[in-house]
């Protein structure tokens, strides 16, 4: 495999153009190639680069806007909407940040609620930015039905992702990021395109059998939550955080046969910001005690923390972002492409 090493500034400036190519405004393509070029700088095989084939084939579907101009609604003290009207979430997000910011800072606690929106990203990139300002956060979306309730035979749930964010004081925040199923969606899909298979206990195949073949998952089969009927209450709360709560659909309602090529699902996202200053006790500081845990699982035996892996392809990434040189190419086909 030839290789071949990137900046993040020309990864991320070669995503946009492409994404300009095929539609987006300069701010959606901005915010889309930012979370896709840091997701591949951090080491993410299913939501970095390999996420550019589905962007485009969406964008050409006609199933999402790539021009679409969010609108922000101030609602209450410490709640925020946004109606990304059939656009990107990401730049949605982006333009109630400062807003949700000023709420948690006033109230001790705000919500974000996004409807209408379009999210193909990793997660964590949303949150981490507030850990880094002095914020715990948490947020959830939902996405299109592939997974089953314990004992149904019909996807009903999204790979429904949850992510965390705290501040450490010093050093990086401690940062979570997990889908609910097994596994998430686009890993299965890597799998399948490298020809190997999952583990057990991933998913069924189209009876409902267990297997370990990503494509019969993938093709008429399902994933299954992860823990049982533990991950699937979940992956429940997802859905009413993301659909019922803000407006979205339920990951079942997605449908997207009219637009063959689309495979951003148009659902919501949730965001709970919380200032830790207010809610400090009386014991020490928040960060204080959030070291102090940290301390002593490092110190409960050979661990390591969430977001150790991720940070450490970030710091590899300083000497350039390293990429397969055929699948660099198929990216910069990209812009040239002309079918869904
Ligand atoms: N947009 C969407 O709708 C969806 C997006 N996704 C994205 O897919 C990505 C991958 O999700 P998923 O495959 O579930 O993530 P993983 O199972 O790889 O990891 C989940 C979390 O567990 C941590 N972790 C992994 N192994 C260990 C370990 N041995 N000890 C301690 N912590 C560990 C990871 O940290 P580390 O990073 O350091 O390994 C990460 O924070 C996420 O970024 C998610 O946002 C998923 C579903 C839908
Ligand atoms: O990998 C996944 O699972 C998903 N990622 C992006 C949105 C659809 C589900």
């Amino acid at each position: 495999m030839t290789e071949l090493s990137i900046s993040l500034d020309v990864l991320t400036a070669t995503l946009r153009d492409i994404l300009v190519a095929h539609g987006c405004s300069d701010t959606v393509a901005n915010a889309l190639a930012t979370n896709c070029a840091s997701a591949t700088r951090d080491g993410s095989k299913s939501h970095g680069l390999f996420r550019m084939a589905g962007y485009v084939s969406t964008l050409r579907s006609g199933w999402v806007d790539g021009r679409a101009e969010p609108v922000v609604e101030d609602v209450a003290p410490g709640f925020v909407r946004v109606d990304a009207r059939n656009g990107f979430t990401l730049p949605a997000h982006a333009a109630a940040r400062s807003l949700l910011e000023e709420k948690a800072r006033q109230n001790g606690i705000a919500i974000l609620a996004i409807r209408d929106s379009h999210h193909l990203g990793a997660l964590y990139l949303d949150i981490e930015p507030y850990a880094q300002a002095g914020f715990v956060a948490l947020s959830v979306i939902n996405s299109m039905a592939v997974v089953v309730h314990p004992g149904g035979n019909k996807p009903v749930y999204g790979t429904n992702p949850v992510a965390f964010a705290a501040p450490r004081g010093e050093g990086a925040p401690l940062v979570f990021d997990m889908a609910t199923s097994t596994m998430a969606h686009g890993d299965v899909r890597v799998a399948a395109r490298e020809g190997r298979s999952v583990p057990e206990g991933v998913g069924v195949d189209a009876k409902g059998s267990p297997t370990t073949d990503p494509s019969a998952i993938l093709e008429g089969g399902a994933l299954l939550a992860f823990g049982g009927h533990k991950g699937t209450a979940i992956a429940l709360m997802v859905e009413l955080l993301c659909a019922a709560l803000v407006g979205g659909q339920f990951s079942f309602e997605v449908d997207w046969s009219a637009h063959p090529g689309a495979q951003t699902p148009r659902t919501g996202q949730t965001v709970i910001l919380i200032d830790p200053t207010r809610a400090s006790t009386p014991l020490a500081p928040f960060a204080d005690r959030v070291e102090l845990l940290v301390q002593s699982i490092l110190g409960s035996g050979d661990v390591r923390l969430p977001g150790e892996k991720r940070l450490a392809c970030r710091r590899a990434a300083e000497a350039g972002i390293v990429v397969d040189a055929a699948q660099w190419q198929s990216i910069l086909d990209l812009k040239d492409r002309t079918s869904a």
